[in-house]
């Protein structure tokens, strides 16, 4: 099968592109509203008085703070899913969050790159400037040998030291807190010696008490309430009944509130601050890991794409081609796709979808999809197809059969389509398989080889090699399968998105 432009991009680009509707992947869902909580089911999620959005930010928050930037260790890791049980990371917010990004990781998502993608998507669905993201962090495999997380009674130097480990200084600290603290609650289900127990009731069950008057929009009102001493006056952390737990007041006076002040003057570009920090946080990884490119928005994208056999064993290439399209145009109702000097004439698909990108003021951009099949007579031995001028590789030469690869349980039955002089023993098959692992919610991925047996059939001109493997266990999500010929990667196939909907 084809991703464009890599099977890694792919899949981040769809998880922040493909927001609502049609294809949809469902971590958008997670925070559609943005006062959402996702672990809970029904009434029980929604007078929890939790907030998936903010729960998101708060464990970007926990994993990078124990960073040494000096010394090159900690920061973006995911090392906090192994360090839930420290007192200094109390609260359900780590293990929410682990729970339902779980199902997202994979051979080319580690649990690291979705500890940032929850605080990118919590700012680009919940009010906040669309977020720029680069992937290719690694996932720790144990605790962090770092500690120190400031509590509601660290006292300012002690949390001041914290952030200084991490590379913040003190005007950006108060300022990357105040960023953090638009979102979300403090609750007295986790933090009774800040919140007393007057707010629980049965509409908000584990007690939130809001840091500003809009606990689900990212917005510039902790910093003006704050100040003005409206609404929620800053939060709970300003105004607790208890003085030693007031931290964000402590903080925020630090420097006579003179950072406060500059914040609100700022007026929405508090927003673009809260990005930049927002982005040094979420960059913030260990020395031995180099980020990759920034994943770019597509607005041509075929997705899906694969070659295989229709009903009469015949060859065809089938997929679909998204197009995005911005808020107040139109968008196309039909598409041309060219391979082989031939055009073909696509009709849009009834169901579209929507997303933040081509966003402007409350509209959303469209998401339009074209589905194509294209008979392999016309297909086979072409290099390319194009799309508004856009052109996409292909290969028709080695290729994993999607019909016949599936896995059930344990069990993976594997097909390779291949040129009849291929001998099956000279294809190299691996599977990459994310398992659950001891100490965090974050699975692990392991791969290993399967065997194709020497006996094969034929269709259309092609050899299938077959095999089938066991593996150690149910797989917690996308497993991949990639075929090599001659040493280099030939294909790779995405199976089993699962719970996360790939
Ligand atoms: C002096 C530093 C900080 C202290 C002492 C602190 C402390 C806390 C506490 C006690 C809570 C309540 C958690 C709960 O009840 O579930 C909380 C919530 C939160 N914190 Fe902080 N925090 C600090 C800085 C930050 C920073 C820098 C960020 C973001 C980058 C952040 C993001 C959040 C968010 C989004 C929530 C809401 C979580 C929810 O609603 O579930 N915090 N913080």
């Amino acid at each position: 099968a084809f991703y464009y432009p890599d099977p890694q991009s792919h899949l981040l680009e769809h998880i922040l592109v493909d927001n609502w509707g049609a294809y949809a992947s469902n971590f958008s869902s997670a925070i559609t509203p943005c006062t959402n909580y996702v672990s809970q089911r029904g009434s029980t999620g929604l007078n929890s008085g939790r907030t998936t959005a903010a729960q998101w930010m708060r464990v970007l928050f926990h994993d990078f703070i124990t960073a040494n930037v000096s010394a090159g260790t900690g920061g973006i890791d995911a090392s906090i899913g192994f360090e839930t049980s420290r007192e200094e990371n109390k609260g359900s917010a780590f293990n929410d969050s682990f729970a339902f990004w779980a199902p997202y990781v994979n051979e080319y998502v580690p649990m690291a790159d979705l500890v940032a993608l929850g605080t990118v998507m919590s700012n680009n669905l919940c009010g906040s400037r669309l977020m720029p993201y680069q992937p290719g962090r690694i996932d720790a495999t144990a605790a962090g040998h770092t500690t120190g997380v400031p509590a509601p009674e660290t006292d300012l130097e002690e949390t001041l030291l914290f952030f200084d480990r991490a590379g913040f200084n003190e005007t950006d600290s108060i300022a990357l807190t105040a960023c953090g603290h638009t979102l979300g609650s403090v609750h007295h289900g986790g933090f009774p010696e800040v919140v007393d127990d007057s707010t629980v009731t049965p509409t908000n069950t584990n007690g939130g008490a809001n840091f500003d008057s809009t606990r689900g929009i990212f917005d510039p009102l902790v910093v003006s309430e704050y100040l003005s001493s409206t609404g929620e006056k800053g939060g709970p952390l300003v105004t607790s009944f208890n003085v030693s737990s007031r931290s964000d007041l402590r903080l925020y006076e630090s420097d006579g509130n003179a950072t406060m002040q500059a914040l609100l003057k700022q007026g929405d570009g508090f927003l673009d601050t809260c990005v930049d920090l927002f982005k040094k946080v979420v960059n913030t990884v260990p020395s031995h890991v180099t980020l990759k490119e920034e994943i770019q928005l597509m607005e041509v994208k075929p997705v899906n794409v694969t070659f295989g056999f229709d009903k009469d064993d015949k060859l065809i290439l089938t997929g679909t081609i998204r197009i995005l399209t911005p808020a107040g145009s139109r968008s196309p109702k039909t598409l041309e796709f060219s391979i082989a000097g031939k055009s073909y004439n696509l009709q849009s698909d009834p169901e579209t979808g929507t997303s933040v990108f081509g966003r402007s003021g409350s509209e959303y951009g469209t998401l339009s999809y074209f589905s194509f099949s294209i008979p392999g007579s016309k297909a086979r031995k072409e290099t390319s197809f194009s799309v508004l001028g856009h052109s996409f590789s292909l290969q028709s030469e080695t290729f994993i059969y999607p019909d016949t690869t599936m896995i059930n349980g344990a069990i993976v039955n594997a097909s390779i389509a291949t040129s009849t002089s291929t001998e099956c023993g000279n294809l190299k098959v691996t599977i990459a398989v994310p398992y659950k692992q001891q100490g965090t919610l974050a699975p692990k991925v392991q791969s290993q080889q399967i065997t194709l047996n020497s006996k094969s059939v034929e269709k259309d001109g092609f050899k299938i090699c077959s095999g089938i493997a066991e593996l150690e266990n149910v797989p917690t999500g996308l497993v991949s399968l990639k075929v090599f010929t001659d040493g280099k990667v030939a294909d790779v196939l995405l199976v089993n998105g699962g719970a996360a909907g790939w």
